[in-house]
């Protein structure tokens, strides 16, 4: 028996024989006891508090989102059936996510002026201004659009919007929209932008039917590119902010879902896009709020004294790049999480083809509200900016009918005007 106990348990390593072996195993025995109970409260907390634990968005996030859902009951699921119902013929049932956003509530708006259902989806986060969003919201109840209070992230209440209203398309507009703000905030640029497109992508993959998805990725996809106009044929590799790269990510990911699953996928590019309604952490927005307040404004200028210019473009014209998006979107072709046959992947810039120096943005801003700029010119921080942006947009052109209307002259004024009425003369804050 000597030659047993001589044998050493793992390699390397004699069994020890000391006075201390019996408490050391009576301390390890104690030990054990204690870690597992620790582990199975951990397994308690997490099956009992995580919203849905296939969430692949991992147990944080889910939590993150669990607080900002608000559903369930006969009464929210009567609402959602009433905004989701269609009212024309030909009509479509559309969720359309980010509806409390500035792009949302317009699509929004116009989708149930024409007659289709929409139920909106939104977290109301505090990335700007939240009574902004919640006004909006009263704006989209008034036309008869419900906004139900969730998180692209919690797949449960993805998967029971779903169960409660059969939607023929989505809308994806909910993101981490700007360009600056990534370097302050990156993961949640990754939250929204990368996880919560996948946990959508997932439940529109399950549900039966499976709709058709539109959804809105960044003319800053184009990055450090030098070729003008910015063609959907253009490499795209070469992303200036986190938020480009997230947005980059989408569309790849937007590729694998279509060709896994047949989800029928739509991207479009927006460029720089602006009017009433519109976002407060946009340079015309604030801007217009600094030049009333008497507050000097930082005007970027490229290397060596170049302009910065931007593809601005107007929010109406946005609105019906979406509709003609929707409207030739082609139905997915998977069921039960299968795919049936291949299904449509489309890309489209929407821009207005006619780039405006940021500097004669500003002008314009000076002569509609009758206030001379304090202007401050700095070089182009290096923080996701590039110098200009300029769509070709034949490829909308062809197969959405799109077609900009609105110069940046007309549309500021429409804009300024909205301002005007919303905040007052300046005085009260944006
Ligand atoms: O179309 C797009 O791809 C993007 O458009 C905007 O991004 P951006 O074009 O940078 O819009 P702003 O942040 O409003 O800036 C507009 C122009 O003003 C310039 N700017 C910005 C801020 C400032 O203090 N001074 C200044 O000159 C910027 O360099 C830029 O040329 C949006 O913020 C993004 O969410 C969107 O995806």
């Amino acid at each position: 028996m000597k030659h047993i106990d001589n044998i050493p348990s793992t390699p390397g390593k004699l069994k020890e024989k000391s006075p201390y072996n019996r408490l050391r195993l009576y301390f390890s025995v104690a030990k054990l006891t204690f870690w597992s109970f620790v582990f199975l409260g951990l397994i308690f907390v997490c099956f009992f508090r995580s919203p849905s634990s296939s969430s692949p968005a991992g147990s944080d996030l889910s939590r993150r989102s669990l607080r900002t859902s608000s559903y369930d009951g006969p009464a929210w699921e009567k609402r959602i059936k009433s905004s989701a119902k269609v009212r024309s013929r030909n009509g479509i049932s559309v969720l359309v996510t980010g509806a409390a956003g500035f792009v949302g509530t317009h699509v929004s708006a116009a989708l149930k002026r024409r007659g289709d259902g929409v139920v909106g989806l939104d977290n109301f986060n505090d990335y700007y201004d939240p009574s902004l969003k919640r006004a909006r919201q009263s704006l989209l109840e008034h036309a008869g659009v419900y906004i139900v209070e969730g998180d692209i992230n919690d797949v449960t209440f993805l998967k029971k919007l779903f169960d409660v209203a059969q939607f023929s398309h989505v809308m994806h507009l909910a993101a981490q929209a700007g360009v600056r703000y990534a370097m302050e905030n990156p993961s949640s640029y990754v939250h929204s932008n990368i996880a919560g497109l996948v946990n959508l992508l997932e439940v529109c993959k399950n549900a039966n039917p499976q709709p058709a998805i539109v959804w809105a990725s960044s003319s800053s996809v184009y990055g450090m590119n030098i070729k003008v106009p910015f063609s959907e044929m253009d490499r795209t590799d070469q992303p200036a902010s986190l938020y480009a790269a997230t947005k980059k990510a989408g569309e790849e990911i937007a590729h694998t879902y279509n060709h896994i699953y047949g989800l029928s996928l739509t991207g479009l590019r927006f460029f720089t896009v602006y009017g009433p309604w519109g976002r407060p952490d946009m340079a015309y927005f604030f801007f217009t709020r600094d030049i009333l307040k008497g507050q000097s404004i930082s005007i970027f200028e490229a290397a060596n004294h170049g302009t910065v210019a931007r593809d601005f473009t107007y929010i109406d014209d946005i609105v019906k790049g979406c509709l003609g998006a929707l409207d030739t979107a082609e139905e997915s072709t998977g069921s039960g999480g299968k795919k049936k046959g291949p299904a449509q992947l489309r890309m489209f810039n929407l821009g207005n083809t006619s780039p405006v120096p940021v500097s004669d943005l500003v002008s314009i801003l000076e002569r509609l509200l009758k206030v001379k700029a304090k202007r401050s010119v700095m070089k182009l921080p290096r923080n996701g900016d590039v110098p200009f942006t300029h769509a070709n947009i034949s490829f909308a052109q062809r197969e959405l009918g799109y077609k900009p209307t609105t110069d940046l002259q007309t549309g500021l004024k429409k804009f300024v005007r909205w301002y005007i009425s919303y905040y007052g003369d300046g005085k009260k804050s944006a």
